[in-house]
């Protein structure tokens, strides 16, 4: 065989390089392309950025990122049929899906891009944290297929599924799990004295960017249930949805409009709350919004009042503070606590799971 032959062969064996295609262009999304340009910049070897894309179209990703990244955002609404990137190339055995989106219908095809060998990376807690059928059909798909990066989903990056997964690889037993998890409630519970409605605070914490794209999400408790059952179903415990008992704030004028109108019906939150806060007040307690499950028990979800100096309350802004009960951790808990919620960190951890999938 000539020199030539063999060196064509040789090219011909190499895997085509990864591509990345980021789904979601808005808060997380943008952050996202940030931190990508901050760490490519920096000489951090990343996949290139081959597709953005959001509900109303696909735009390739090319040398000038922050010019894509506003083509995609400024684009018309899209009326109906399929998402854009449905209609494009499919990506390939190696790409990596970067799903900065809050929808069912990505989430739907998490487990179908894992089987075709391709990896997804994920914000969106629907995944693992929604129906349990998707959830055991994604830990199908990723005990053979591609890899399944989800730390950004629960403490928006904090070392929680890792320790988790780390406790159960050493051979421990999960016994409850307890805390605040979700950064916009500790925030606002953290902030709110009554001298300011509770509604004016919601805003904030939303323009701030840490409500879900809908803040009825984080105030009903929905978005701590989907975290709580993503760590359960970590845990090996294949909990239902609607075995989670969730308190919801959410009054019925609030529920009941549309997305659109939410800004506007914020308001009926103002007077149930001032009335919890100021009996917690008179208690001397803290207003604190927990989840927890106990394998074998309850998993509840809700707004408690607490002594002030009950370790939940000892986080400070968006903080998470989490307590793992494990065998080796019986009597006293493993407490993580950190910053759970924000645009930044939550693009950090989906970045730390594209390079840790780049890197094996
Ligand atoms: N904020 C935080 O602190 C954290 C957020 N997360 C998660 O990050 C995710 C994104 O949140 P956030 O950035 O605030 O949400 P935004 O509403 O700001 O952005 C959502 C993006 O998803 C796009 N999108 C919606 N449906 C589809 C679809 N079918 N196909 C492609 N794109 C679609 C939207 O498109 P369009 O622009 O066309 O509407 C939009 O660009 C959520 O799942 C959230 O739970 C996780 C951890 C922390
Ligand atoms: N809306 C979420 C964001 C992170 O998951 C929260 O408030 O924790």
């Amino acid at each position: 065989m000539s020199a030539v032959v063999s060196l064509r062969s040789n090219r011909r064996a190499q895997p085509a390089p990864a591509r990345l295609a980021l789904l979601g262009t808005g808060t997380v999304g943008s952050a996202f392309v940030a931190r990508y340009a901050r760490l490519a910049a920096q000489g951090v070897a990343l996949p290139e950025i081959a597709w953005l894309c959001n509900s109303r179209t696909q735009v390739s990703g090319g040398d000038d990122l922050h010019a894509a990244l506003e083509q995609a955002r400024g684009a018309a609404r899209k009326r109906g049929g399929f998402p854009p990137w449905a209609e494009g190339e499919s990506p390939r055995p190696g790409d990596i899906i970067v799903d900065a989106t809050a929808s069912e219908t990505v989430a739907d095809w998490h487990p179908e891009w894992l089987t075709r060998g391709v990896h997804v990376v994920t914000a969106n807690k629907l995944g693992t944290g929604g129906d349990l059928g998707r959830a055991l059909a994604i830990g199908d798909a990723r005990a053979t297929g591609g890899r399944y990066g989800d730390s950004a989903t629960v403490g928006a990056g904090l070392p929680l599924l890792r320790s988790l997964r780390a406790l159960i690889d050493g051979g421990d037993r999960i016994h409850a799990i307890e805390g605040v998890l979700s950064g916009s409630l500790a925030w606002l519970f953290g902030r709110y004295d009554g001298s300011r409605p509770f509604s004016a605070l919601v805003r904030e914490a939303r323009n701030a960017g840490y409500t879900e794209p809908d803040p009825r999400v984080d105030l009903s408790g929905e978005d701590v249930r989907r975290k709580l059952l993503i760590l359960a179903r970590a845990a090996g415990i294949a909990l239902p949805a609607h075995e989670v008992e969730v308190a919801s704030l959410v009054p019925a004028a609030l529920a009941a409009v549309g997305e659109d109108a939410v800004d506007a019906a914020l308001d009926a939150l103002d007077a149930g709350l001032f009335a919890r806060h100021a009996a917690a007040r008179a208690a001397g307690e803290r207003l604190c919004f927990v989840g927890r499950f106990e394998v074998g028990g309850r998993a509840q979800v809700g707004l408690r009042s607490l002594p002030a100096d009950h370790p939940l309350c000892a986080g400070s802004g968006t903080d998470n503070r989490v307590a793992i009960h494990s065998d080796r951790y019986a009597d006293h808990p493993l407490v993580i606590q950190g910053p759970g919620a924000g645009a930044e960190v939550t693009a950090a951890a989906l970045l730390d799971d594209v390079l840790s999938i780049g890197s094996r």
